[in-house]
């Protein structure tokens, strides 16, 4: 039963980024954090050899040899950084390859609540802006702040032995600057947190106002739906505006510590200079370390900056990643059979609620194996929801629900869903080609003449070919379907698959004529020879069902053949009248 211990959510998968999405990858980044270092170590030995021309200067000797070695240091130094640099910025978009593929696979995997719930744009937001900002925790987190660091504090340590009185001086005025930075830093990242929260949001409201654009249109709401993503893409902006204004104080307090350290080191140099306790090439080379110390110190403060903005999106992703996905969705194996003889839907007091309301109360049905049941009912009865616990998109909190005479908890998901076909009341097809749209639910391609004959029995083979790539045309975008066409597309989407049940959320929208017949005509035919459940809006599909379900406030009122119900159930006899009502269906029928 739902919530019992034998249908317990598996642990949720999470990022462990060091650990797995740069699996294979860390020998790599060993070696680019190795060139990193090498470039650094020249950088730092730069000043001492200045020093070293400074004194043969001064002493009159040889220049060459100084001289060459600056220059093969900077060498080394700029192939090594180059060759680090290119190295870090491939492992960094291979890691982000890695999580865009497992967020996207798992965001397919989860409940469709849990989908509806977060939002689509707002998952999309994951995959573009919350993944490029992670990216930076690969070069920055990994590989530049670290040495960053061991840069700073090996400069310091060289320092401290030319000079330990000037290195205080100087340790002292980062140390103001710090402290600023510090508070800042803290606060950078509350604001990250709030900016992509923002940026999905509305990226989430954007994308629903495209969903609905054909009704923003027919209401001419177009100025109005973007006043409101225009206040929403204000309040990201308002919250971006903070950031940087955090961000840009981060270098004018630093280069107001490094002036501090400077004017200060200048002075006390001087004195320590005139008191014979520092020579002059030394001063001068620690004044060049002090310069020098100035990138690395930013790039530590930055980065810190950068590394907290690159852990609250990890944080973001991680709870995407803790949403459970559908229970059994993973087991491929165990193939469950169906019980002989049993029912091909079966309800037994079941009750769900979409959180406090209730939609379903204590509701019972059955659905033969074979031949077409009519769900029927007033809007909102519960009938789309029926077919929902089904195919066991949603779980129902009490009660119990067979598929083919099984729990529907017992079949592994992919099972019971290559069991059970099920077509929306849009008829959704994906964006893709008619192939890759008829193929949907094969293991296997099916080869065109096998779609050919099925799109003939749906009488949709001459148009099909008509379009400009026949069967490889892609759909959704510049060439799409009729609403008719596409119903019948998605209709032998369902031939094509070997479903024993087929569930079908009728379009309440009324079709022409020969639509009408082809639907109901393709129905029969699948109600042969399996069992066909649809929600039904129309009277002729009711007339040509074996067997009619009256819903009413989410419990069954009565259930039987058409013509019984209409003789024995006076709240039939008003839904056939109101809501199903066509008189001149029944004339013509
Ligand atoms: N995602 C949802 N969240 C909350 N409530 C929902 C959700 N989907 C449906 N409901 C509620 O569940 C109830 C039953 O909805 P359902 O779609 O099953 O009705 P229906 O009988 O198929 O209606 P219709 O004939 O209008 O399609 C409705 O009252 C609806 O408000």
């Amino acid at each position: 039963m739902p919530g019992s211990p034998e249908h317990a959510v598996a642990t949720p998968p999470r990022i462990r980024l060091w650990t797995d999405l740069l699996r294979g990858d860390r020998l790599k980044l060993a070696g680019a954090a190795l060139l990193a270092l090498v470039s650094t170590g020249t950088t730092l030995a730069v000043p001492i050899v200045v020093k070293d021309v400074l004194t043969a200067f001064a002493q009159h000797s040889g220049l060459l040899k100084p001289v060459s070695v600056m220059v093969g240091l900077a060498l080394v130094g700029a192939v090594t950084a180059a060759v680090s640099g290119r190295q870090l910025a491939r492992l960094g978009e291979f890691l982000i390859l890695r999580l865009r593929d497992r967020v996207m696979a798992h965001a397919l995997r989860l409940p469709l609540t849990t989908v509806r719930a977060a939002g689509p744009g707002n998952l999309v937001a994951r995959i573009t802006s919350d993944a490029m900002v992670l990216r930076s925790i690969v070069d920055v987190g990994v590989v530049q702040l670290p040495i960053a660091v061991l840069t700073v504090v090996s400069t310091l340590v060289v320092m401290a032995l030319l000079d330990w009185v000037l290195v205080l001086v100087t340790i002292g005025s980062f140390a103001l600057a710090g402290a600023v930075i510090g508070v800042v830093m803290i606060r950078v990242r509350r604001n990250f947190v709030t900016q992509q929260t923002a940026l999905g949001e509305l990226a989430q409201r954007f994308t629903a106002a495209l969903d609905a654009l054909p009704t923003v249109k027919a209401y001419r709401a177009e100025t109005r739906v973007a006043n409101h993503l225009s206040d929403e893409a204000q309040r990201l902006t308002t919250c971006a505006l903070d950031g940087a204004r955090l961000q840009s104080l981060i270098t004018p307090v630093l280069n107001l510590g490094q002036q501090l350290a400077l004017v200060s080191v200048i002075l006390g140099g001087g004195a320590r200079i005139a008191d014979g306790h520092l020579g002059v090439p030394e001063f001068a080379a620690f004044l060049l370390y002090l310069l020098q110390l100035v990138a690395p110190v930013t790039v530590v403060a930055t980065g810190v900056g950068r590394l907290q903005a690159g852990r609250a999106a990890q944080e973001r992703f991680d709870e995407l990643l803790a949403l459970p996905a559908e229970e059994g969705g993973e087991e491929a194996a165990g193939r469950t059979e169906p019980v002989a003889g049993a029912a091909a839907v079966e309800f037994t007091d079941v009750s769900f609620a979409h959180g406090a309301q209730p939609v379903l109360r204590g509701l019972s049905f059955a659905a033969p194996a074979r031949g077409l049941t009519a769900l029927v009912g007033a809007s909102g009865a519960g009938k789309s929801t029926v077919l929902s616990l089904t195919d066991r998109f949603d779980t129902a909190q009490t009660g119990l629900i067979r598929v083919l005479g099984r729990d529907v908890h017992d079949w592994p998901l992919p099972e019971l869903r290559r069991r059970v076909a099920y077509v929306d009341q849009a008829f959704t097809l994906l964006e893709g080609t008619v192939r890759e749209n008829l193929e949907l639910g094969s293991a296997e391609p099916l080869g065109d003449a096998v779609l050919l004959d099925t799109l003939d029995r749906v009488g949709l083979r001459q148009d099909v070919l008509r379009l400009p790539d026949g069967l490889d045309t892609v759909l959704g975008r510049a060439t799409d379907l009729s609403g008719g066409q596409r119903q019948r597309l998605a209709l032998a989407r369902v031939l094509l698959t070997d479903a024993d049940v087929i569930l079908l959320d009728e379009p309440t929208s009324q079709l022409d004529a020969i639509n009408e017949q082809r639907l109901r005509d393709l129905v029969d035919s699948l109600a042969e020879t399996r069992a066909v459940v649809v929600v039904a809006h129309r009277l002729s599909t009711v007339l040509h069902a074996d067997r009619v379900v009256l819903l009413d406030a989410g419990s069954v009122v009565d259930a039987g053949p058409h013509e019984d119900l209409l003789a024995r159930c006076p709240r039939y006899q008003d839904l056939v009248t109101s809501q199903l009502g066509h008189h001149r269906e029944l004339q013509t029928v």
